[in-house]
C-alpha cells in the first residue's frame, strides 16, 4: 500500500474560500472540499475592509471539519490570499484594524504622486512591477498622505496569508510571492527597497524578514491545538500569493512556448520566467514581475477578469433577478456576436457598483449598440475579455520575439465555457483549460516539495497533469473573430 501523505490547502480569493484536503500516493493527488464560504468585504464608514477575524474564523472551522473528518493525520497547512493587501501590528502583536479591500478609494491620486515625487520608471527599475492603483506602495502614500496614526504605532506589516500564518502559529514573516505584489520590492535582491521606501516615507522598519515559498513557518500553536482538538501541524509559506500558487499548478510537463491565465475575479494573463524582464519596452507595456516558487518570476498582467459578470450578477440580484452563471453564459449564447465591446480594464468597472448601467454606458459613450438585456451584456464582457487576452498574447509574442503555441487557462474561471471558447477563437490559440483548483492545488504541491514528497516543480507539474482533466478548445470561424479584432481595436488600447 503507498504511504499516502495529507496536506491542507487554504485558498482565498476576493469573493470565497475554500479548505481543500489533498492526499497523495506517490504519483497522483486527489482533492476533497472539506469547507467552503463567502468572503464578504465591509463598507465601514467610507472605507471599504475585509473582515479578516471572520475569515480567520473559516480557517478554524476548516480545520476543525478537516479533524473531524477524521484526517488528524494531515501533515502540513498552507494558506493562500489575493495580493497587496495587509495588516498591522502593534509592539504587542496585536492587530492594529480590520486591513483595507484593495478597491477602497483612498488610493486615488496616488501613482500621480509617486510619480511626481520619484519617476514611474525609477519605481520600475527598482521593483519591476506594474502599476495598479491598488499596489501596496500606493496604500502606505495614502496612510502618510492622510497623516494616519496608526503608522505611527505600527511595528510589523503582514500581508494577508502572513497574518494568518501569523495567528496560527505565532510566528511572523513574510512570504516572497504575496510581498511582491506590494511594489515595495527589489526585483534583483528579491528584498525590501528601503531607499524606495525613504523616497516615497514609509516607515521602513516595519518590514519582516522575507521567507521562500516551501519554508516552513512554524507549527500550531498549542492554544489552536488545544481550541480544535488537533495536534502540532506545520504551517509552510507557499506560493501565499493566490497567483503564484496558480501557476505553480499549470500542467505544462513539454517544452512549448505557453501563456497562462488564472482566471477569477480577475485574470492574470502571463508568461513564467526563469528571471525578471525589467526593459523600456516591458515598461511601456507595463507588464509586472511578480515572484513565484521555485525562483520562477511571473511576468503578467492584471485583466479585469470575471469580476466585471460577478458584480453585474449581484447588481441583478438587487433587482430582484437571481441568476445562477449557468442562466447568464445560457442567455448569452443567444445574444448577437459582436455587436458592442468594452475595455474590461476600463477604470468604469473598477469599484463595485452597478455594472450593467456602466457597461450600457460605456457602449453609448463610444457610440455603438448599447446592449440591452442580460445575454447581450454577459456576451458583450466575455468577447471583450476575449480579445483583451489576444492582446496580451499578442504583446508577449512582441516582447519575446517568439510565437506563443497555446494557452494554459486555469481556475474557477474555467467552468465558464464561453470564456474559454471565445479566448480560443479571439486569440487563434489551441486553449488548454485546467485545473480548476488551480490555486489550491499548486499550494498543496508546494508544501509536498516541502514535506519531501515531491522533488521539483516539473515533478509537481506532471503529477497535477496525472490527476487532473484538463480540457481543449479549439479556435473557430477566424475570419469573423479577426474581422471582430480590428473592430475592437478602434475602441480599446493596451495599457
Ligand atoms: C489585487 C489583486 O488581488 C491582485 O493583483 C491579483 O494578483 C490577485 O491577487 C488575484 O487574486
Amino acid at each position: 500500500m503507498a504511504e499516502l501523505t495529507k496536506v491542507l490547502a487554504f485558498d482565498f480569493g476576493a469573493s470565497s474560500g475554500r479548505a481543500m484536503l489533498f492526499t497523495f500516493d506517490g504519483e497522483k493527488l486527489s482533492i476533497e472540499e472539506m469547507h467552503r464560504f463567502s468572503n464578504d468585504p465591509v463598507m465601514a464608514g467610507n472605507s471599504f475592509h475585509w473582515d479578516v477575524l471572520r475569515l480567520f474564523f473559516e480557517i478554524k472551522q476548516g480545520i476543525n471539519k478537516t479533524v473531524l473528518a477524521g484526517h488528524k493525520d494531515i501533515k502540513a497547512i498552507g494558506i493562500d490570499t489575493w495580493g497587496v493587501d495587509f495588516g498591522l501590528f502593534d509592539k504587542n502583536g496585536k492587530l492594529l484594524g480590520n486591513p483595507y479591500h484593495y478597491r477602497d478609494t483612498r488610493t486615488s491620486g496616488m501613482i500621480d504622486l509617486a510619480d511626481q515625487m520619484m519617476g514611474k520608471k525609477y519605481i520600475f527599475d527598482k521593483t519591476g512591477i506594474q502599476f495598479n492603483f491598488f499596489n501596496t506602495l500606493f496604500q502606505f502614500m495614502a496612510m502618510k498622505k492622510e497623516n494616519d496614526p496608526v503608522l505611527g504605532i505600527a511595528d510589523k506589516m503582514l500581508f494577508m496569508p502572513d497574518i494568518f500564518n501569523y495567528l496560527l502559529t505565532g510566528v511572523m514573516k513574510n512570504e516572497y510571492s504575496i510581498a511582491s505584489t506590494s511594489q515595495l520590492l527589489n526585483v534583483k535582491t528579491k528584498d525590501w527597497d528601503k531607499e524606495l521606501m525613504e523616497k516615497a516615507s514609509i516607515p521602513t522598519d516595519i518590514f519582516g524578514e522575507i521567507v521562500m515559498p516551501g519554508t516552513v513557518i512554524g507549527e500550531l500553536s498549542d492554544d489552536i491545538c488545544e481550541e480544535l482538538g488537533c495536534p502540532k501541524i506545520p504551517v509552510v509559506a507557499v506560493g501565499s500569493h493566490d497567483t503564484a500558487s496558480a501557476v505553480a499548478s499549470v500542467p505544462v510537463t513539454e517544452d512549448y512556448k505557453y501563456a497562462y491565465i488564472s482566471t477569477g475575479t480577475w485574470a492574470l494573463m502571463g508568461s513564467e520566467l526563469d528571471s525578471p524582464n525589467v526593459t523600456d519596452t516591458t515598461f511601456q507595456y507595463d507588464f509586472t514581475n511578480e515572484g513565484g516558487v521555485c525562483g520562477k518570476i511571473r511576468f503578467l498582467k492584471n485583466i479585469m477578469g470575471l469580476w466585471i459578470i460577478q458584480e453585474s450578477k449581484r447588481q441583478w440580484a438587487r433587482e430582484g433577478k437571481n441568476f445562477t452563471f449557468d442562466d447568464l453564459e445560457q442567455a448569452a449564447w443567444s445574444a448577437e456576436p459582436f455587436q458592442s465591446f468594452i475595455d474590461p480594464d476600463c477604470e468604469d468597472f473598477a469599484a463595485p457598483g452597478n455594472m450593467p448601467r456602466r457597461i450600457r454606458e460605456f457602449c453609448k459613450r463610444t457610440g455603438q449598440h448599447v446592449p440591452e438585456g442580460e445575454g447581450e451584456i454577459i456576451r458583450c464582457v466575455a468577447q471583450s475579455l476575449a480579445f483583451k487576452f489576444r492582446m496580451v498574447a499578442d504583446a508577449i509574442e512582441d516582447i519575446t520575439k517568439e510565437p506563443l503555441s497555446a494557452v494554459h487557462m486555469v481556475g474557477g474561471g474555467i467552468k465558464d465555457t464561453m470564456v474559454c471558447r471565445f479566448t480560443a477563437s479571439a486569440t487563434g490559440k489551441t486553449v488548454l483549460a485546467g485545473p480548476v483548483e488551480a490555486t489550491s492545488t499548486g499550494n498543496a504541491v508546494v508544501q509536498l516539495m516541502a514535506l519531501g514528497k515531491i522533488g521539483s516543480l516539473t515533478e509537481g507539474r506532471q503529477i497535477v497533469k496525472n490527476s487532473f482533466p484538463v480540457k481543449t478548445y479549439e479556435p473557430e470561424d477566424a475570419e469573423n473573430w479577426n474581422k471582430a479584432y480590428e473592430a475592437y481595436k478602434k475602441i480599446v488600447t493596451l495599457k
